[in-house]
């Protein structure tokens, strides 16, 4: 038995509501997710968001990836009258996480220091005007170059995987507002993925951004190097560093998604984490997913059910 499976209580069923977008029902509701939750007592049904969740009840529990105001409305006015059904997670929380300003805000206030390590978040600053007065700004709040330009908006619309690599000051001309600038940390090419399921977490390394050296930085001037979906390369294809790459310590792996998932108020998330080259007791927040692509773990469909029956358990209690 895996370490992960839980006690069925003979005769018990729970109704979980999922209201996705069709390519994450594809990815999410694989056929041995639903096999496996269906054997410990869940049922996953599939949401209509178009019509009232009235008529399509009752749910134990409702998980969602969806955030337009009909949908918004349906879940709130259910919600209302429906104070049993849990709903994972509740919208105006979610929201946090569709902007990296207050995405990464969370964390600033977290007071983490475990095995000598801290957690913090990379120096940035928003520019809303790609235009003098914003760069005078970035240089007196110290911002030091090479940065990363990512679109402010993380909410998964057009473009908000689009960023690009800036190296001077004249680089900045080219990004288009509004855009958040980030120190880039050379980190040895390997980022931490903390992914997060309730009181479930596991962390994976995967592919990330290679180091800038001072030599490769002086020929890079000026230039501004877009990119998009580094962490997406895909696990087969990870190189040498990624396998070599030392584990964080699971207690501040622990410690961090526990005291995230108080701070946001929220179940479903990851968190992208990498570790300063050149003090590797520092490790930085660079970015947290809401509701990301759990089929990429292993044994992601134990990891699903128990938090799912954790979640209706401890409403039916
Ligand atoms: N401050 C940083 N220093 C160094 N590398 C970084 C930094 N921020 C981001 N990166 C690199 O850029 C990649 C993309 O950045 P980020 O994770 O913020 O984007 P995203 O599109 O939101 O990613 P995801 O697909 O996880 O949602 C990271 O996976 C990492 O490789
Ligand atoms: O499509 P948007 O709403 O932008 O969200 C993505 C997240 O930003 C990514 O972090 C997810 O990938 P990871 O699970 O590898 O982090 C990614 O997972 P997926 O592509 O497997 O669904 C998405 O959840
Ligand atoms: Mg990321
Ligand atoms: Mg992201």
């Amino acid at each position: 038995m895996s370490k992960f499976e839980s006690e069925v209580a003979e005769g018990e069923r729970y109704r979980v509501g999922y209201a996705l977008q069709t390519k994450k029902v594809e990815s999410f509701l694989q056929p041995s997710l639903l096999d496996y939750a269906n054997q410990h007592a869940i049922d996953l049904v599939q949401i209509d968001p178009s019509s009232p969740l009235e008529q399509q009840a009752p749910f134990h529990c409702i998980i969602h990836k969806l955030h337009t105001p009909q949908w918004n409305k349906h879940l709130q006015q259910f919600s209302a009258t429906h104070p049993d059904t849990a709903i994972i997670d509740p919208p105006e929380l979610v929201s946090r996480l569709h902007d990296r300003v207050s995405m990464l805000e969370a964390v600033t206030h977290l007071q983490i220091s475990l095995q000598n390590a801290t957690v913090g978040v990379p120096n940035q600053v928003v520019v809303n005007e790609p235009k003098a007065p914003d760069f005078d700004k970035i240089e007196q709040l110290g911002l030091r170059f090479p940065a990363i330009a990512k679109p402010l908006a993380a909410d998964g619309g057009d473009g908000s995987h689009e960023m690009c690599l800036v190296f001077d000051r004249e680089g900045l001309n080219a990004l288009s507002a509004p855009t958040v600038l980030q120190e880039f940390v050379n980190h040895g090419g390997v980022l931490f993925k903390i992914y997060v399921a309730g009181r479930r977490v596991k962390c994976v390394k995967r592919k990330s951004l290679g180091d800038i050296s001072e030599e490769r930085l002086r020929t890079l001037k000026g230039e501004v190097l877009p990119f998009s979906r580094v962490s997406n390369l895909g696990v087969e294809e990870e190189g040498d560093a990624v396998e070599k790459a030392e584990m964080p310590p699971q207690c501040l792996v622990d410690e961090l998604a526990k005291a995230l998932r108080e701070a946001l108020g929220l179940n479903l998330f990851n968190v992208d984490v990498i570790r300063d080259s050149k003090e590797p007791t520092r490790y930085l927040v660079i970015d947290i997913n809401y509701f990301p692509g759990y089929a990429k773990l292993p044994s992601y469909e134990p990891f699903i059910t128990d938090f799912l029956l954790d979640t209706v358990r401890t409403k039916t209690n």
